[in-house]
């Protein structure tokens, strides 16, 4: 309708909470409404956004998935993110809803401040902010330490912050979420379920909903139409990192983070693959894994995905003719803690069926 804006969910969380399998799930049930869908991902190659492509949802074709690979969207608001905006809003067939899923290594606070750049602000709203979060994860207190002790300890030092980025960036997406998901909970009893929603609860803003949900799948009328306008309260949100910096003219950096791709032939063991990979995730230390493989007598892509010590693999759509094949796989971990070339040549190994496991 004329004059009205489109509003635009934003979904954010840590990498591998469950984001694009939330968002896959949603366009299913689209009801007829026209979804557009921008995708921030870390790492060169657009697996988040191949992933959705290949889903075989109506929903989710070529023109309607539009990928920034640039890595970090806070970064390049100016240049990538407000020019897709334009394109998107100048279409002829204008979308009803707009879905961003950020890096999960993103701060949404800047993403959500650019709806208040003019030329967006007059034809967009941001509908809400949606947090997905690994609820196994925070059960097991990856992202869940005592906040009293680290409360203590940063007021004893203002460095330690950047010794603790995951973290940091765990709490500034809870802190910014209008909606919090606590996806995997198939992976927790009840009574973990509860310990975990009342934390999470405590760290988000006092009227925030908390909602569990199991492979991402919930009602898309949960998701979308919060009529938020999440753009008006942001400057109250702010992140560790604005706090820390307010004043100082201080541009972020994401040294913090690291990512290559390993690309190799094709997979050789199959079936060896889940131990293969766990053994280098553990030695290195690799937060995030995630990729597509060929594997040799299958038609199809082998869809590769590892967050932490759990790995997941299916084949999602044959590849297409003249499409490249072999094995690519994104890594990425913490800064000085990724040891590129060692991590390379024992992930070829993998590929190659050779593993020393
Ligand atoms: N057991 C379980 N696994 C899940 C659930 N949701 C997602 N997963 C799996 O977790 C892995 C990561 O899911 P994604 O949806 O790719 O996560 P993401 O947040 O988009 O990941 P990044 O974009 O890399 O940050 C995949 O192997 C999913 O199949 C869930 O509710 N339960």
């Amino acid at each position: 309708m004329l004059g009205q804006k489109i509003p635009t969910t934003v979904v954010t969380g840590f990498l591998g909470a469950g984001k694009t399998t939330l968002i896959r799930h949603m366009l299913g049930e689209a009801k007829g409404r026209r979804i557009a869908l921008i995708i921030n991902e870390f790492g060169d190659l657009g697996v988040d956004g191949g992933i959705l492509k290949g889903c075989g949802l109506e929903a989710c074709t070529e023109d309607d998935v539009i990928e920034l690979t640039n890595g970090c969207i806070c970064c390049t608001v100016a240049d990538d993110f407000i020019p897709t905006m334009t394109k998107l809003l100048a279409r002829e067939e204008r979308p009803d809803h707009i879905v961003i899923e950020t890096s999960g290594l993103a701060l949404p606070q800047p993403l959500v401040a650019a709806f208040n750049w003019p030329e967006i602000k007059a034809e967009v709203t941001v509908d809400g902010v949606v947090t997905v979060i690994d609820a196994a994860a925070v059960a097991e207190g990856r992202f869940a330490d005592d906040e009293e002790k680290i409360a203590a300890e940063r007021a004893a030092d203002a460095s330690i912050d950047h010794d603790n980025p995951l973290e940091e960036l765990f709490e500034d997406q809870i802190r910014a979420a209008d909606l919090i998901v606590l996806n995997k909970a198939d992976l927790i009893d009840g009574t973990t379920l509860e310990r975990v929603t009342e934390e999470v609860a405590q760290a988000s803003l006092p009227a925030v909903k908390v909602v569990a949900a199991r492979g991402g799948v919930l009602p898309i009328d949960v998701l979308l139409g919060l009529n938020s306008a999440t753009e008006d309260l942001i400057a109250d949100r702010k992140s560790h990192h604005e706090m820390e910096h307010e004043g100082e003219g201080h541009a972020h950096d994401h040294d913090e983070f690291e990512s290559f791709v390993v690309s190799g032939g094709p997979l050789a063991d199959p079936d060896g693959l889940k131990n293969a990979l766990k053994a280098v995730i553990e030695r290195h230390d690799i937060l995030r894994l995630k990729g597509f493989a060929e594997v040799p007598g299958k038609a199809m892509r082998l869809v590769i995905q590892a967050v932490g010590q759990r790995i997941e693999t299916y084949f999602d759509r044959p590849f297409t003719p003249g499409e490249a094949r072999g094995t690519r796989l994104v890594v990425i971990g913490l800064h000085d803690g990724l040891d590129e070339t060692a991590i390379e040549k024992e992930l070829l190994a993998v590929i190659a069926g050779n593993a020393e496991g």
